[in-house]
């Protein structure tokens, strides 16, 4: 059956575009997987998005952040993924009005500049781009595409980013492992790494993270961890190891509590900055505002949920902060 919609032709039966059609796509790119979501370009021309989104077609890939495997090596990640959601919604690049990248990795504007430079070279010119960090995305889906509020992402990485309603933005982490995101998947487990060394040698505490951490990686010794880690330092393998701490602490090792106790302080703190330095709560610090969490290490478990006790903390310096957990992805029906 064929409908028109906004001036579009839809085959609604089949979910796929008519011939001519246009669509749009939308990348929500990470350390560890990519995804893009192909979509009609008859949307509401105003209000908020519908939920769930009028998705044609989804693909996933791995790591888009240029920062961690190279830039040539992003590139063909974002490539593969738009060409196979394509091809699933049975449309092509011809057909594509508008693309929107929005990729961990993007700090500066230099990183959106050289991202819209190669998405003209590969898309006709009358196509439109939106090049933006991740977490301005990861916002928007806590806020059905309202750009107001703070979102804090933690995964391999971590970073805090806030708008207001007049369109001011700030942030905070989100630099990296070596310039202090001690909250992100990969500083924890830096961190409980460096507590098995330091327990190994005498320097540090005795602690259940040294049997645990082994068991995983199957390694029989502390002194092992020197060639696994010299072997790929790649971040997500690192940060792969939080579920091991959480565990451990859930245990009741108290080295590996010590590390989530700090972690928390961490995440709430770049939070209460950005909170802070946009005046989200209003002078006197009363107002209410969304807080959108992301991040699988902000994910509950059986004892330990980091994401609640991130939001206890900043809670207690701004109780107007209202959080929401968008669904993980918002598009993983199709
Ligand atoms: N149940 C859990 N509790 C705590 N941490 C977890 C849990 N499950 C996964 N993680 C951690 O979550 C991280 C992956 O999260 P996610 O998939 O959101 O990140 P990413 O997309 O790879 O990273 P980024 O958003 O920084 O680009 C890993 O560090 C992993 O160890």
């Amino acid at each position: 059956m064929k409908r028109h919609r906004n001036g579009e032709i839809w085959n609604f039966e089949s979910q796929t575009p008519a011939a001519g059609a246009g669509v749009i796509l939308g990348l929500d790119g990470g350390t560890t997987s990519t995804v893009c979501v192909c979509l009609p370009v008859a949307m509401p021309p105003a209000g908020p998005l519908p939920n769930p989104l009028p998705i044609l077609s989804r693909a996933v890939a791995g790591c888009s952040n240029h920062n961690s495997v190279g830039e040539t090596a992003a590139r063909e990640t974002l490539q593969e993924v738009m060409a196979q959601a394509l091809s699933k919604a049975c449309s092509s690049r011809a057909a594509v009005q508008a693309v929107c990248l929005a990729v961990s990795g993007v700090n500066h504007p230099m990183d959106q500049q050289r991202l819209l430079d190669w998405l003209r070279d590969i898309f006709p010119s009358h196509v439109k781009f939106y090049v933006e960090n991740d977490a301005v995305a990861a916002l928007a889906s806590g806020t059905m595409g309202k750009l107001h509020g703070c979102v804090l992402i933690a995964g391999t990485g971590t970073i805090a980013y806030g708008f207001t309603e007049d369109g001011r933005e700030a942030r905070a982490a989100g630099a990296g492992p070596i310039l202090g995101d001690w909250g992100s998947g990969y500083g924890i487990a830096a961190q409980a790494l460096t507590a098995v060394m330091r327990a190994h040698d005498g320097r540090g505490p005795q602690t259940k993270l040294t049997k645990n951490i082994l068991d995983i990686l199957g390694l029989s010794s502390p002194d092992e961890l020197i060639g696994w880690t010299y072997a790929d330092p790649s971040w997500a393998r690192i940060a792969a190891l939080v579920p091991v701490v959480v565990s451990s602490a859930e245990d009741g090792d108290e080295v590996a509590n010590r590390i989530l106790y700090d972690s928390v302080q961490e995440l709430a703190d770049s939070v209460i900055a950005v909170v802070r330095r946009l005046r989200l709560c209003g002078k006197d610090g009363g107002d209410t505002f969304p807080l959108v969490m992301v991040g699988g290490v902000l994910e509950a478990n059986k004892r330990w949920d980091i994401g609640k006790e991130v939001i206890n903390c900043i809670s207690k310096v701004y109780p107007g902060a209202d959080p929401i957990r968008p669904k993980r992805d918002l598009t993983a029906a199709v």
